[in-house]
Protein backbone atom coordinates (compact mmCIF):
# COMPACT_ATOMS: atom_id res chain seq x y z
CA UNK A 1 0.00 0.00 0.00
CA UNK A 2 0.87 3.68 -0.86
CA UNK A 3 1.93 5.81 1.55
CA UNK A 4 -0.62 8.32 2.30
CA UNK A 5 0.23 12.12 2.54
CA UNK A 6 1.14 14.05 5.47
CA UNK A 7 0.00 17.81 5.79
CA UNK A 8 0.77 20.03 8.56
CA UNK A 9 -0.44 23.58 9.64
CA UNK A 10 1.63 26.13 11.22
CA UNK A 11 1.62 29.90 12.81
CA UNK A 12 1.40 31.90 15.48
CA UNK A 13 -1.78 32.03 17.59
CA UNK A 14 -4.54 33.51 16.14
CA UNK A 15 -2.58 33.51 12.56
CA UNK A 16 -6.00 31.48 11.35
CA UNK A 17 -4.98 27.57 11.06
CA UNK A 18 -8.23 26.58 12.23
CA UNK A 19 -10.04 28.91 9.79
CA UNK A 20 -8.48 27.60 6.51
CA UNK A 21 -8.57 23.75 7.99
CA UNK A 22 -12.16 23.19 7.04
CA UNK A 23 -11.57 24.21 3.33
CA UNK A 24 -8.67 22.32 3.13
CA UNK A 25 -10.11 19.26 4.60
CA UNK A 26 -13.10 19.82 2.16
CA UNK A 27 -11.13 20.25 -0.86
CA UNK A 28 -8.85 17.04 -0.05
CA UNK A 29 -11.56 14.84 0.19
CA UNK A 30 -13.62 16.32 -2.58
CA UNK A 31 -10.05 14.91 -4.25
CA UNK A 32 -10.60 11.26 -2.96
CA UNK A 33 -8.61 11.76 -0.51
CA UNK A 34 -9.44 9.18 2.87
CA UNK A 35 -8.61 12.16 5.09
CA UNK A 36 -7.64 11.69 9.18
CA UNK A 37 -7.82 15.62 10.33
CA UNK A 38 -6.23 15.74 13.93
CA UNK A 39 -4.42 18.25 16.48
CA UNK A 40 -1.08 18.93 18.06
CA UNK A 41 -0.67 19.07 21.04
CA UNK A 42 -3.72 16.17 21.40
CA UNK A 43 -4.99 14.04 18.71
CA UNK A 44 -5.15 10.74 21.57
CA UNK A 45 -6.63 10.43 24.88
CA UNK A 46 -3.33 10.45 26.09
CA UNK A 47 -1.92 13.55 24.52
CA UNK A 48 -5.02 15.54 24.80
CA UNK A 49 -4.16 15.40 28.66
CA UNK A 50 -0.75 16.41 28.34
CA UNK A 51 -2.34 19.18 25.83
CA UNK A 52 -4.02 20.05 29.26
CA UNK A 53 -1.46 20.38 31.05
CA UNK A 54 0.88 22.18 28.58
CA UNK A 55 -1.67 25.00 28.04
CA UNK A 56 -3.10 25.12 31.50
CA UNK A 57 -3.50 29.18 32.24
CA UNK A 58 -1.09 29.04 36.58
CA UNK A 59 0.91 25.95 35.49
CA UNK A 60 4.53 26.91 35.61
CA UNK A 61 7.15 25.06 33.72
CA UNK A 62 10.35 25.84 32.11
CA UNK A 63 11.29 25.50 28.42
CA UNK A 64 12.50 22.20 28.30
CA UNK A 65 9.59 20.81 30.54
CA UNK A 66 7.54 22.00 27.95
CA UNK A 67 9.24 20.32 24.56
CA UNK A 68 9.05 17.02 26.99
CA UNK A 69 5.57 17.16 27.12
CA UNK A 70 5.61 18.32 23.43
CA UNK A 71 7.50 15.63 22.03
CA UNK A 72 5.48 13.18 24.58
CA UNK A 73 2.16 13.77 23.40
CA UNK A 74 4.16 13.25 20.16
CA UNK A 75 5.08 10.44 20.44
CA UNK A 76 2.04 8.92 21.11
CA UNK A 77 0.23 10.71 18.71
CA UNK A 78 2.77 9.52 16.19
CA UNK A 79 1.95 5.65 17.08
CA UNK A 80 -1.60 5.44 17.72
CA UNK A 81 -2.93 8.21 14.91
CA UNK A 82 -0.31 9.33 12.37
CA UNK A 83 2.15 6.61 11.47
CA UNK A 84 -1.45 4.10 11.11
CA UNK A 85 -3.15 5.79 9.49
CA UNK A 86 -0.06 7.39 6.37
CA UNK A 87 0.64 3.43 6.54
CA UNK A 88 -3.33 2.50 5.51
CA UNK A 89 -2.71 5.30 2.48
CA UNK A 90 -4.59 7.84 4.30
CA UNK A 91 -4.25 11.38 3.44
CA UNK A 92 -3.12 12.91 7.86
CA UNK A 93 -4.11 16.87 7.95
CA UNK A 94 -2.69 18.00 11.27
CA UNK A 95 -2.88 21.36 13.30
CA UNK A 96 0.95 21.93 13.82
CA UNK A 97 3.50 19.67 14.27
CA UNK A 98 7.55 19.37 15.27
CA UNK A 99 7.84 22.76 14.15
CA UNK A 100 5.74 24.35 16.39
CA UNK A 101 8.13 22.92 19.24
CA UNK A 102 11.17 24.27 17.69
CA UNK A 103 8.96 27.64 17.20
CA UNK A 104 7.35 28.29 20.39
CA UNK A 105 9.75 25.84 23.28
CA UNK A 106 12.82 26.84 21.05
CA UNK A 107 12.37 30.39 19.81
CA UNK A 108 10.41 31.41 22.13
CA UNK A 109 11.30 29.78 25.50
CA UNK A 110 15.08 29.60 24.35
CA UNK A 111 15.45 26.23 24.28
CA UNK A 112 18.51 25.20 22.12
CA UNK A 113 17.63 23.98 18.68
CA UNK A 114 20.31 21.45 18.92
CA UNK A 115 18.70 20.64 22.39
CA UNK A 116 15.46 19.59 20.46
CA UNK A 117 16.76 17.91 17.63
CA UNK A 118 18.29 14.97 19.86
CA UNK A 119 15.00 14.81 21.45
CA UNK A 120 12.81 14.82 18.36
CA UNK A 121 15.57 11.94 17.33
CA UNK A 122 14.15 10.22 20.42
CA UNK A 123 11.23 10.68 20.66
CA UNK A 124 10.53 10.12 17.26
CA UNK A 125 13.33 7.84 15.70
CA UNK A 126 13.35 5.62 19.12
CA UNK A 127 11.55 2.52 18.50
CA UNK A 128 8.64 3.98 17.62
CA UNK A 129 6.21 0.64 16.76
CA UNK A 130 7.90 -1.45 19.28
CA UNK A 131 5.17 -3.63 20.42
CA UNK A 132 3.59 -2.92 16.86
CA UNK A 133 3.79 -2.45 13.40
CA UNK A 134 2.30 0.29 11.17
CA UNK A 135 0.02 -2.71 10.01
CA UNK A 136 -0.97 -3.97 13.17
CA UNK A 137 1.32 -6.99 13.42
CA UNK A 138 3.52 -7.28 16.34
CA UNK A 139 7.29 -6.91 16.10
CA UNK A 140 7.24 -10.46 17.65
CA UNK A 141 5.52 -12.40 15.32
CA UNK A 142 7.81 -10.48 12.56
CA UNK A 143 11.11 -11.03 14.44
CA UNK A 144 10.43 -14.36 14.34
CA UNK A 145 9.89 -14.51 10.76
CA UNK A 146 12.95 -12.95 10.68
CA UNK A 147 12.16 -9.82 9.37
CA UNK A 148 11.14 -6.14 10.07
CA UNK A 149 10.55 -3.00 7.73
CA UNK A 150 13.35 -0.44 8.29
CA UNK A 151 10.06 2.45 8.59
CA UNK A 152 9.24 0.22 11.93
CA UNK A 153 11.27 2.78 14.10
CA UNK A 154 11.06 5.91 12.31
CA UNK A 155 8.08 8.43 12.35
CA UNK A 156 6.92 9.95 9.69
CA UNK A 157 7.64 13.65 8.58
CA UNK A 158 5.62 16.25 6.82
CA UNK A 159 5.50 16.14 3.19
CA UNK A 160 3.87 19.77 3.43
CA UNK A 161 3.91 22.60 5.65
CA UNK A 162 1.80 25.04 5.22
CA UNK A 163 3.14 28.17 7.55
CA UNK A 164 0.36 30.66 7.94
CA UNK A 165 2.20 33.38 8.58
CA UNK A 166 1.05 36.57 9.90
CA UNK A 167 2.65 39.43 12.48
CA UNK A 168 2.13 39.01 16.30
CA UNK A 169 0.34 42.82 16.45
CA UNK A 170 -2.27 41.51 13.99
CA UNK A 171 -2.62 37.94 15.31
CA UNK A 172 -3.11 39.92 18.66
CA UNK A 173 -6.03 41.74 17.54
CA UNK A 174 -7.58 38.79 15.89
CA UNK A 175 -7.54 37.38 18.82
CA UNK A 176 -8.87 40.10 21.02
CA UNK A 177 -11.70 38.86 23.02
CA UNK A 178 -12.32 35.84 20.79
CA UNK A 179 -11.92 33.46 24.00
CA UNK A 180 -10.10 33.31 26.74
CA UNK A 181 -6.05 33.13 26.39
CA UNK A 182 -4.46 29.88 27.37
CA UNK A 183 -0.86 29.86 28.70
CA UNK A 184 0.58 30.67 25.24
CA UNK A 185 -1.83 33.21 24.36
CA UNK A 186 -1.32 35.29 27.03
CA UNK A 187 2.43 35.59 26.21
CA UNK A 188 3.60 39.45 25.35
CA UNK A 189 4.27 40.29 21.31
CA UNK A 190 7.99 39.81 21.58
CA UNK A 191 7.47 35.92 22.82
CA UNK A 192 5.59 35.96 19.38
CA UNK A 193 8.01 37.82 17.43
CA UNK A 194 10.30 35.22 18.53
CA UNK A 195 8.43 32.38 17.68
CA UNK A 196 7.82 33.85 14.15
CA UNK A 197 11.54 33.84 13.36
CA UNK A 198 11.64 30.44 14.44
CA UNK A 199 9.50 29.39 11.85
CA UNK A 200 11.29 31.33 9.34
CA UNK A 201 14.65 29.64 10.84
CA UNK A 202 12.82 26.23 10.31
CA UNK A 203 11.55 27.08 6.44
CA UNK A 204 14.98 28.08 5.75
CA UNK A 205 16.42 24.75 7.25
CA UNK A 206 13.94 23.05 5.26
CA UNK A 207 12.85 25.38 2.02
CA UNK A 208 11.18 22.30 -0.19
CA UNK A 209 8.90 21.28 2.64
CA UNK A 210 7.36 24.64 3.35
CA UNK A 211 4.64 26.67 2.09
CA UNK A 212 4.80 30.62 3.34
CA UNK A 213 0.96 31.77 3.44
CA UNK A 214 0.73 35.57 3.46
CA UNK A 215 -2.17 35.28 6.70
CA UNK A 216 -2.46 39.27 6.35
CA UNK A 217 -4.44 39.39 4.02
CA UNK A 218 -8.48 38.33 3.99
CA UNK A 219 -9.62 35.19 4.39
CA UNK A 220 -10.92 34.19 0.60
CA UNK A 221 -6.92 35.55 -0.15
CA UNK A 222 -5.32 33.19 2.51
CA UNK A 223 -7.78 30.37 1.80
CA UNK A 224 -7.12 30.58 -2.15
CA UNK A 225 -3.09 30.49 -1.05
CA UNK A 226 -3.52 27.52 0.64
CA UNK A 227 -5.73 25.68 -1.66
CA UNK A 228 -2.83 26.74 -4.08
CA UNK A 229 0.11 24.85 -2.76
CA UNK A 230 -2.25 21.45 -2.97
CA UNK A 231 -3.45 22.16 -6.26
CA UNK A 232 0.34 22.98 -7.51
CA UNK A 233 1.21 19.50 -6.37
CA UNK A 234 -1.68 17.69 -8.01
CA UNK A 235 -2.81 16.76 -4.72
CA UNK A 236 -6.58 18.60 -5.51
CA UNK A 237 -7.88 19.63 -8.53
CA UNK A 238 -8.35 23.06 -10.25
CA UNK A 239 -11.45 24.27 -8.71
CA UNK A 240 -10.42 23.57 -5.01
N1 LIG B 1 -7.62 36.29 7.03
C1 LIG B 1 -8.30 36.66 8.12
N2 LIG B 1 -8.69 37.95 8.27
C2 LIG B 1 -9.33 38.35 9.40
N3 LIG B 1 -9.63 37.56 10.45
C3 LIG B 1 -9.25 36.26 10.35
C4 LIG B 1 -8.58 35.75 9.20
N4 LIG B 1 -8.31 34.44 9.41
C5 LIG B 1 -8.81 34.15 10.63
N5 LIG B 1 -9.39 35.22 11.19
C6 LIG B 1 -9.99 35.31 12.53
O1 LIG B 1 -8.90 35.32 13.45
C7 LIG B 1 -9.21 34.58 14.62
C8 LIG B 1 -8.13 33.49 14.81
O2 LIG B 1 -8.22 32.54 13.75
P1 LIG B 1 -7.98 30.99 14.01
O3 LIG B 1 -8.68 30.53 15.25
O4 LIG B 1 -8.29 30.28 12.73
O5 LIG B 1 -6.41 31.00 14.27
P2 LIG B 1 -5.46 29.78 14.66
O6 LIG B 1 -4.23 29.94 13.86
O7 LIG B 1 -6.17 28.48 14.51
O8 LIG B 1 -5.18 30.10 16.19
P3 LIG B 1 -4.72 29.07 17.34
O9 LIG B 1 -3.47 28.44 16.89
O10 LIG B 1 -4.50 29.96 18.51
O11 LIG B 1 -5.84 28.10 17.56
C9 LIG B 1 -10.61 34.03 14.41
O12 LIG B 1 -11.52 34.89 15.08
C10 LIG B 1 -10.82 34.10 12.90
O13 LIG B 1 -12.18 34.27 12.56
C1 LIG C 1 2.43 21.41 19.06
C2 LIG C 1 2.90 22.50 19.96
C3 LIG C 1 2.04 23.50 20.36
N1 LIG C 1 2.47 24.48 21.18
C4 LIG C 1 1.52 25.54 21.59
C5 LIG C 1 1.09 26.45 20.48
C6 LIG C 1 -0.29 26.87 20.85
O1 LIG C 1 -0.18 28.02 21.67
C7 LIG C 1 -0.80 25.73 21.70
C8 LIG C 1 -1.79 24.87 20.97
O2 LIG C 1 -2.96 25.59 20.80
P1 LIG C 1 -3.78 25.58 19.39
O3 LIG C 1 -4.93 26.50 19.65
O4 LIG C 1 -4.22 24.17 19.17
O5 LIG C 1 -2.90 26.07 18.32
O6 LIG C 1 0.34 24.94 22.04
C9 LIG C 1 3.77 24.50 21.63
O7 LIG C 1 4.15 25.39 22.39
N2 LIG C 1 4.63 23.53 21.22
C10 LIG C 1 4.25 22.52 20.40
O8 LIG C 1 5.07 21.63 20.07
Amino acid sequence: MKQGLFITLEGIDGAGKSTHAQALAEALQAAGHALVRTREPGGTPLAERLRGLALEQGQEMDGMTEALLMFAARRDHVRAVIAPALAQGRTVLCDRFTDATFAYQGGGRGVSWQALAQLEQIALDHDLMHGQMHNGASHKANNERGAEPADCGQAPRPDLTLWFDLPPPQAARRLQGARLPDRFEAQPLAFFEAVRSAYARRMAEDARRFVRIDAAQPAPAVRRAALAALQERGWIGPAG
